[in-house]
């Protein structure tokens, strides 16, 4: 597999937590989104994901190459063709308070902080773009954890690893950038702490990728 990425990027960030839980080897593939006006703008780029994004997960099967884009499309992909470890419950009801979480990020949160929404903030508006995104990252995290506190143990959803920590990881990683008090989230950055003992989330990290650059 081949993994078109960023290194800050919260969302190519899920889904190498994802294949690295699952214990499944990728080619990193640096789109950097900064460079060159973004080279997720660039024609070869756009002719892999038109949507002009990172993550996109290359997969050969049968002799054929799929191309999926949006992390959690890819994050099902990777539950329904690698089941195990499992990163969804099994319950259904505790199946969709995991989506219901990771969703909270995933369109709730991410959506509005990202680069080209802040680009067109700044450059066309003259807003704040900082400010900006710390208020709606602070409100969604403060959603998120008002919901996490009913099925949170070690982790999101009681003791095991699910979708919910590869989302929540990344999110607080770009709160800090942006300036978020996290003092109101000791749930949340319990989690996360847990999350970092863990081999799969370690690698994952911003700034353990090959094209991280250094602070
Ligand atoms: N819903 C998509 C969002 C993808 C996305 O917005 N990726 C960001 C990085 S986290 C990006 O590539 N931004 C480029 C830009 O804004 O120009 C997903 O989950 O994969």
């Amino acid at each position: 597999m081949k993994l078109y990425s960023y290194w800050r990027s919260s969302c190519s960030w899920r889904v190498r937590i994802a294949l690295n839980l699952k214990g499944l080897p990728y080619e990193y593939v640096p789109v950097h989104l900064v460079k060159d006006g973004g080279q997720q703008n660039s024609d070869a780029y756009r002719a892999i994901n038109p949507m002009r994004t990172v993550p996109t997960l290359e997969v050969t099967e049968g002799g054929r190459v799929h191309r999926l884009a949006q992390s959690m499309a890819i994050l099902e992909y990777l539950e329904e063709r690698h089941p195990s470890p499992a990163l969804l419950p099994a319950e259904p009801f505790l199946r969709a308070r995991c989506r219901m979480l990771s969703e909270m990020v995933n369109s709730g949160i991410q959506p509005l902080q990202n680069l080209a929404v802040l680009q067109r903030i700044k450059a066309e508006l003259k807003g704040d773009d900082k400010a900006w995104c710390a208020y709606w990252i602070d409100r969604g995290l403060a959603a998120f954890q008002e919901v996490a506190l009913e099925t949170g143990g070690t982790y999101c959803l009681g003791d095991t690893v699910s979708f919910a920590d590869v989302f929540l990881v990344p999110q607080l990683y770009g709160a800090r950038r942006f300036g978020v008090d996290l003092q109101p989230y000791p749930l949340l950055t319990r989690i996360e702490a847990a999350c970092a003992n863990l081999p799969a989330f370690q690698a994952a990290h911003a700034d353990r990728q090959p094209d991280a650059v250094p602070a």
